[in-house]
């Protein structure tokens, strides 16, 4: 594992690292901020996965939040959004294949031996961090879009592995929207019942852990009815009496502007899950 960026940040460091990844068959990069506390006492970890399109880098350099993790003292690890590079499949539009993993595990080929996202967020990296930075044992995970409905299917999927979870404008019913139907067809295949597995509304009736959501979604966001359609995850919460707070803001759009925004509210959500 190699530091390819380091940058003094509101006391702590912004870095970037790059690694192969087993996992996924190929070379990784991963943004980690390190807080300020991280120098006298092992810190909790907050895992943010972006959305379609983004790399490392959309997060970190415009979310704004080391101010806040540097306040509350946690480590942020933000992965790239799939697999990418040397021998990596891809697809045209910005919605499939490098860019679009949707954080599941591909079942179909040639996706299925790279397209492993799920398992590299939930065991291959937090392997990598416990072994190079001070974490103590609270991790919580976070997203927007792609990454919003990647943060809810992890959590989901992975009872007692996170202490809370959030979303900004997530993908909730990826299985009823043409983001996921695209995206599930082609990693995942034609049978739908497998697309159940990776699908928060549909993983909601039967979670074995009641863990709270806290979503944001912005009212003016361009993508709200046709692909995002939070209602759907309220639905599914109030049938399965799954705790949800979701909110919606008005006169804001999907862009990080409105992560900004709220970005510190989140990490202050977690920084209490953590500390508890
Ligand atoms: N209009 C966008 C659609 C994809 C998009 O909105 N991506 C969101 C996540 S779903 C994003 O975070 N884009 C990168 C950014 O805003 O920095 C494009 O074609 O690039």
């Amino acid at each position: 594992m190699q530091r390819i960026e380091s940058h003094a940040c509101f006391g702590g460091t912004q870095e970037v690292w790059q690694h192969e990844s087993g996992t996924l068959g190929c070379t990784m990069k991963f943004g980690v901020y390190v807080p300020p506390h991280a120098r006298e006492r092992d810190c909790p970890v907050l895992y943010w996965l972006s959305g379609l399109t983004c790399t490392e880098q959309n997060f970190i350099t415009k979310a704004g939040a080391q101010r806040h993790a540097a306040e509350h003292g946690l480590i942020l690890v933000v992965p790239d959004t799939s697999p990418r590079g040397v021998g990596v499949p891809d697809a045209e539009g910005y919605d499939l294949g490098i860019g679009a993993s949707f954080y599941l595990n591909a079942t179909q080929a040639p996706w299925d031996s790279h397209f492993r996202m799920h398992d590299y967020i939930v065991h291959e990296l937090p392997g990598l961090i416990e072994t190079h930075f001070p974490t103590n044992d609270g991790c919580a995970i976070s997203g927007h879009s792609m990454g919003g409905h990647g943060a809810l299917v992890l959590a989901l999927r992975n009872p007692g592995h996170y202490r809370s979870v959030s979303a900004f404008s997530p993908i909730v019913a990826p299985s009823q929207v043409p983001w996921g139907q695209k995206a599930f067809a082609t990693y995942l295949g034609d049978d739908r019942e497998a697309w159940r597995e990776w699908d928060a509304c549909a993983l909601i009736a039967n979670a074995r852990e009641r863990l709270p959501l806290l979503v944001d979604q912005g009212d003016a966001d361009e993508f709200l009815t046709v692909q995002l359609q939070p209602e759907r995850l309220q639905a599914a919460c109030a049938a399965a009496g799954h705790p949800l707070t979701l909110r919606l803001q008005p006169g804001y759009d999907h862009s990080y502007y409105f992560i900004a925004s709220f970005i510190g509210e989140h990490i202050a959500h977690h920084a209490r899950a953590l500390s508890a």
